[in-house]
Order: C-alpha cells, then structure tokens, then sequence
C-alpha cells in the first residue's frame, strides 16, 4: 500500500505564510484548506485511512487548526470568509500522509549517494568517500549548492523533519541553518565535531571543535526559529578524544538541545573502538560523558546487545534504524520490532550516503525487506544474535504499516517532537 500513496508534501509553519504573500500572483496554490483522504499511523501496526476530510489551516501560522468532514466545506469557508480557491482538492487516488520524518541524513554527503555501494569496511569508506567529500563544503559556495538541492529533494519527497549531520565547518553549518529556514524544512542540525582521526585536513583540534560547536549551537537558538534546532554532534567514538566528548555533553546540558551520533555500527567501528577504550562499549563511553539523553539519536545500534539497549531506554534516548546502510556497512539486521516491543524509541533514516537513497519511501521499504532478514537469522540460528530477543520467531516480521509508523510518529518520539509532527 505504501507505494500507493502520494506524499503531498506541503510544508507548514511560518515559511508557510512568507511563501504565501511572496507569491500573492499565485495565492490560489497555496491552500488553507486540504480537501480529500489522508492516512496516519496513531500506533505501532495501526494504520488509519479517513476518506472525505478537511484540514483546516490557521492563516497566519500555517499550523493545522481543525480537522473536519468534506460535507461542512461550505460552512467552514463561510465562517472564515474565505474563497473556494483556497481549498486543495486532492485528486482520486492522493492520499496526504504526515510528514515523513528522516532521522539519520549526513547532508553533505548528498554528493555522492547511490555510490560507494561495494564492499567497503566503514573505516576506509569513511577514508575514501565520506571525509574528501565533506572537506569541499569548507567553501561556502558548494555548500550553499549542495545544501539547497538536498533540503529541496527531501520536501519534494515528502520529508518534512530531517535530522542532520553537516559538516566540522562553522560558517558553512551555519549557512544550511540560514537555508533551512527559508525553504521551510523542520531541520535539526548538527555542527560535526571530530578532533582525531579525521585524516589529513579533515580534523579539528579539541578546542576548536567546542568552541565552533558552542557558537553553532547559540547561533541556531538565537534565530529563535521553532523549526530550526542546533544538535551536539560528535561525529562517533572513534573520531573523538575523551576531552572532546566531556566538553559536548557539557555544552548539550548547558543549551539542553539534541544530541545524536553513531552506536555499535560494525563489527570495525567496534573493534576500533576497542583498541581506543579497551574492555568499553559505545554505550557506556556515552553514556559516562552524559551524551544519553531524552533528547539524544543513536544512528544503526544494529550490533547493540540486550543490557545496552536497556541502558539507552532508561536515559529516554532513541535509535535511528538505517536498513539500507546496515546491510551495507554494519552486516546485520536491527530488529526493529524487537526495540519496539521493549519500548526503546525508535525512527527512521535514510542515512545518506551510507544509505543509496534520500527518499524515506525506500527506508520504509528496505526496513520491510530486512525485517524479514532478522527472521532467516533466527530460522538459522545466528549465535551471538546481536538484537538478543525475546519476540516469538513465529512473531510476523515488520510490515509495512509498522515501517510507516517508524518513519512517522515513531521519528517524532525519537525527536521528542510527538507533541508536534508525526500524525
Ligand atoms: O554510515 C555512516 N556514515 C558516516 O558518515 C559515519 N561516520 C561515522 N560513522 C558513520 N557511519
Ligand atoms: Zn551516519
């Protein structure tokens, strides 16, 4: 069903109303009013179709004010004082879903998706295509080019939140913040921090990476733009020296903002980080500088085990499954129902570039195809499954109603943003 609907993808909110009055020649596209079907997923394997509806726009925020039956059209526009031609009448066969919610997307890397797809271990793809690829966003021009085509591919794709990784460059960081803004995407966004093994020319030093990563985040809050956040982002343990993870959890406390990094993603990011923090897992490091919190998204965990998992529910943080860029990079599959079932909160991501492709219409799809692989895992009797689990094998693996639930209201929770987007 999934690949039946149409993701309308109208942005709402304050962007909304500038667009509205910049376009006043064009005032009719921009609707106050959605006439048609829209579908939501209020929970876990829930799916609900509501035929005949109106969404009901507030004027001047853009916010869905009231939702009502298709038959009371006439009263609601008479009440208002408003024209026919601010209603959008989907056609047959549209359906207006919420807003897909991408919870893992390294924006830079837009550059070079749907490549680097052979079999690569993390650490030197990291090497070969990830860090040459981000260092040409140091000029600003590029990354004004490459920002703006992403946030407009992601909108036209029905991804109205992204949570995102940019770059260790503050000004042009601060630019994707500026061009968030006005294009009217939900984005939170994160100033990379790195300041050990990053390669030739793609580290910073300790100091550097705080000092650019507080000034990030001051100059996203005073914007004071609802739809636009700052998140502490270091990059994953083995780029980051204990200084340097000390120094963001401290400055995430101060500002209370986002968190979000990556955690036991392969079996190289593991050993990595076992020959950096002998005996330590990437929770308990995070864990030790304050880096989990209800505010805090953990990409992949595809390797996490049962008692780190407990870890990351008790600090209220989320997981952003990645299927795409777990099969190629973290050679297993997350079970995602499993998370769910122990209430770990969990999203949805594209991850670009580890993952091929920035339409969350694929993840959803991919996360299907791989639940279905945690299932072969099990009828093989994978010893040492890394998603240790307690859900019957005879369970149904995940569908596709569950996938969209992930990819909607359960990225709104893994944000702390449920009182806002997801449904
Ligand atoms: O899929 C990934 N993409 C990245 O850019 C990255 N950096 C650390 N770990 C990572 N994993
Ligand atoms: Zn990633």
């Amino acid at each position: 069903m999934i690949s039946l609907v149409a993701a309308a993808g109208f942005v709402v909110g304050a962007a909304y109303v500038k667009r509205r009055k910049q376009n006043s020649k064009h005032k009719g596209v921009w609707p106050l009013i959605f006439h048609g079907s829209f579908v939501l997923a209020p929970s876990f394997g829930e799916v609900i179709i509501k035929k005949d509806q109106l969404i009901i726009l507030d004027e001047l925020t853009g916010d869905i004010s009231e939702i009502a039956e298709g038959g009371k059209l006439s009263e609601v526009l008479k009440q208002r004082g408003w024209k026919r031609s601010c209603v959008l009448h989907l056609k047959e066969g549209q359906l207006l879903v919420p807003g897909l919610i991408d919870t893992h997307c390294h924006a830079p890397q837009y550059q070079f998706t749907g490549t680097g797809t052979h079999i690569i271990e993390l650490m030197q793809w990291l090497q070969h295509y990830t860090f040459p690829a981000e260092r040409r966003l140091k000029d600003i021009e590029v990354a004004r080019k490459v920002y703006t085509a992403l946030i407009n591919r992601l909108l036209s794709n029905g991804t109205t939140t992204a949570l995102y990784f940019a770059t260790i460059h503050e000004e042009s960081c601060k630019l994707f913040a500026d061009l968030a803004e006005d294009l009217g995407q939900r984005a939170l966004i994160g100033k990379v921090a790195m300041d050990q093994h990053g390669g030739e020319d793609y580290e910073e030093t300790t100091e550097v990476a705080l000092a650019s990563t507080e000034s990030f985040v001051k100059y996203v809050l005073e914007k004071k733009c609802s739809r636009v956040l700052p998140v502490v982002t270091p990059r994953f343990i083995p780029t980051c020296s204990d200084a340097c993870l000390k120094g963001l959890g401290e400055i995430a406390k101060k500002y209370d903002v986002h968190i979000q990094s990556h955690i036991s993603e392969s079996q190289d990011e593991m050993a990595f980080v076992d020959s950096l923090h002998p005996g330590k897992s990437d929770t308990e490091i995070y864990d030790k500088f304050g880096l989990l919190t209800a505010k805090t998204v953990m990409a992949h965990g595809c390797h996490l085990k049962r008692h780190e998992r407990d870890v990351l529910r008790a600090r209220g943080a989320a997981v952003s499954h990645c299927p795409h860029s777990n099969l190629f990079f973290g050679d297993a599959n997350l079970n995602a129902k499993q998370c769910v079932f122990e209430k770990l909160k969990l999203g949805l991501g594209t991850d670009v570039a580890g993952g091929y492709s920035y339409s969350m219409f694929h993840s959803i799809r991919s996360a299907v195809t791989t639940g279905r692989n945690v299932r072969i895992d099990f009828l093989r009797g994978v010893k040492d499954d890394p998603a240790a689990c307690d859900v019957p094998v005879d369970t149904e693996p995940l569908d596709y109603k569950e996938a969209f639930w992930i990819a909607t209201q359960g990225g709104a929770e893994a944000l702390d943003l449920q009182h806002r987007i997801g449904r």
